[in-house]
């Protein structure tokens, strides 16, 4: 599973990480890893990784494999190490 977001708008992290919490209780996603790609890294105003794992509460998935990944969809930075880490854990 690939999940999207954006990491320059705070007022909205909270409601995205409710959305995706509601998605992993999916019976169809159980288990399935999930990529979750922070996109828009390259503005000033964008939260960094480091707090986007608590923001969007990803320390507490524990049933499954999960990466956060910064990234930049205007300068594609970041997006071929996340397809990488999903091609070596989609088998999985
Ligand atoms: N700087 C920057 N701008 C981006 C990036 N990705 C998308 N955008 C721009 O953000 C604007 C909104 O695009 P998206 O966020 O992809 O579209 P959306 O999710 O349908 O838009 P909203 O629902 O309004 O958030 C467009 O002008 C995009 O060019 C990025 O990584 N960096």
């Amino acid at each position: 599973m690939i999940y999207v977001i954006d990491s320059s708008d705070r007022k909205t992290l909270e409601e995205t990480s409710l959305e995706l919490f509601e998605l992993l209780e999916e019976e169809k996603l159980a288990a399935v890893p999930l990529l979750i790609f922070a996109n828009k890294q390259d503005l000033a105003t964008a939260t960094p990784t480091s707090e986007l794992v608590e923001c969007l509460h990803l320390h507490t998935i524990r049933d499954r494999m999960w990466q956060l990944q910064a990234c930049s969809a205007v300068t594609a930075q970041g997006l071929q190490d996340g397809m990488t880490w999903v091609c070596k854990n989609i088998k999985k």
